[in-house]
């Protein structure tokens, strides 16, 4: 199967070139012909008075929490998991979270996401909602060392590598999702570096996203989260930290030196008044930094484009410095680093060779007039409205802003449906 991207303005190597064209073979980019013949094409997408980018990547999110949204607002992280979230997730069951996962993903594929990265429970269930919708995902089982089941968890993420790994035509990865240093202890989370090891898979976690877990780590230990995790060798499995809100300058030094990757998550952030991360300081140091969007009831949304917005400009406020996260800076986290936190190798960028995992974005609406920078017009005056098609593993998912392989109705329905039968358990 060939596919022709005709006359699009083309995000590489971090700028923006006008008129060029792409070539996608099967899953493939396989090249940017100069004068291309649409008759050499199965397909030709017109890309006229579109930006073609790397697709998105929401580096950290629990998908199924969709059921969540505008259930719990208004409260900070400890109250809003302890009073709230936790009783009703004890209520999830695989119906609800299929349903939920589908819904947030056609959300994502609308806003132009075309990977994301998920740490939650009844995987199986998202692994079957990711294969079916054509989206690419890393996964891993959440993981808590302080509930009854914590072993049966950690075999569960076990089965799920060996079950997914390198699933759906490779667009599903499995890592370890140790949930956080308040709700794994040092001897659970030795537990999950040795079976990571084993598989040769990584982790994803949560880490320093309030100052209370902070405090309360270093109290219990005499050291921060960071340094604690190092000592534990989970930064040796490869790792995906979100938030990373309460590091200082020595626990980024660690970071840096150990490739530990960053799920920046603002709005989440901003919502649970958890605060705001470093971000110009990890950049500084070169730490690979991500968006994600949390999930759904911290937020409220799952728009990959508002975190670039708010990234691009709450550090600015932050540190009084308008320098900071310039428009490209945000829109690379968007794309080439959120890939580089789910560990692709070959997936983030416009080249020849890597994933034709491509979003493009039209440029004909009014905030897109008079045309003046791109890249500045991306990061501060677009939204996910104009995200207009979406293709992942070569694979066109939506085309003229509308799905092509989904059944939006019945997707909503299911998640009125799953919802009502949740509540009612409650
Ligand atoms: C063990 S599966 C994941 C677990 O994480 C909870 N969660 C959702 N958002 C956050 C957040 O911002 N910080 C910490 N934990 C969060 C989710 O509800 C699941 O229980
Ligand atoms: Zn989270």
């Amino acid at each position: 199967m060939k596919t022709l991207i005709k006359d699009v303005a083309l995000y590489k190597d971090h700028v923006i070139t006008e008129h060029q064209n792409i070539e996608v073979t099967d899953s493939v980019i396989t090249g940017f012909p100069t004068s291309p013949q649409a008759g050499d094409y199965d397909e030709v997408l017109e890309g006229r008075s579109m930006l073609a980018l790397p697709g998105f990547v929401n580096t950290h999110t629990h998908i199924a929490m969709t059921v969540f949204r505008s259930y719990a607002d208004d409260m900070q992280l400890m109250d809003w998991l302890e009073k709230k979230i936790w009783p009703a997730e004890d209520k999830l069951d695989s119906d609800v979270v299929y349903a939920q996962t589908m819904l947030g993903i056609a959300e994502m594929i609308r806003c132009g996401t075309t990977s994301f990265a998920d740490m939650y429970f009844f995987m199986d269930d998202v692994a079957r909602a990711v294969e079916a919708s054509g989206i690419r995902a890393a996964l891993s089982r959440g993981l808590t060392g302080v509930t009854p089941n914590a072993q049966q968890a950690l075999q569960e993420n076990k089965e799920f590598y060996k079950t997914w790994h390198g699933k759906a035509d490779g667009r599903i990865t499995v890592m370890f999702g140790p949930h956080a240093p308040y709700t794994c202890p040092p001897d659970y989370i030795r537990q999950v570096v040795e079976a990571a090891g084993e598989l040769g898979a990584e982790v994803h976690t949560h880490l320093c996203e309030t100052k209370g877990e902070v405090d309360s780590i270093v109290k219990q230990y005499g050291k921060s989260p960071i340094a604690l995790m190092d000592e534990l060798g989970l930064f040796d499995c490869g790792c995906l930290a979100a938030h990373c809100v309460w590091v200082d300058d020595a626990d980024m030094d660690i970071m840096v030196k150990k490739g530990v990757r960053v799920a920046h998550n603002p709005g989440s952030n901003l919502k649970l008044a958890s605060g705001i991360a470093p971000v110009q300081d990890m950049l500084k140091k070169g730490i690979v930094v991500g968006l994600g969007t949390d999930g759904a009831s911290s937020n409220n949304n799952l728009d990959i484009m508002e975190e670039m917005h708010l990234a691009a400009f709450i550090h600015k406020a932050h540190t009084l410095d308008p320098l900071v996260v310039p428009a490209e800076s945000a829109v690379n986290m968007m794309t080439e680093a959120g890939a580089a936190c789910l560990g692709y190798t070959d997936i983030g960028k416009l080249e020849t060779g890597y994933k034709a995992d491509i979003t493009l974005v039209d440029r004909e609406g009014l905030h897109w007039y008079p045309k003046n920078d791109s890249m500045s017009l991306l990061a501060y005056s677009a939204n996910s409205f104009d995200v207009d098609t979406v293709m992942v593993n070569g694979k066109v998912l939506l085309k003229g802003k509308e799905f092509t392989t989904l059944d939006i109705e019945k997707i909503k329905a299911e998640a009125e449906r799953t919802k009502e039968k949740l509540f009612s358990a409650l």
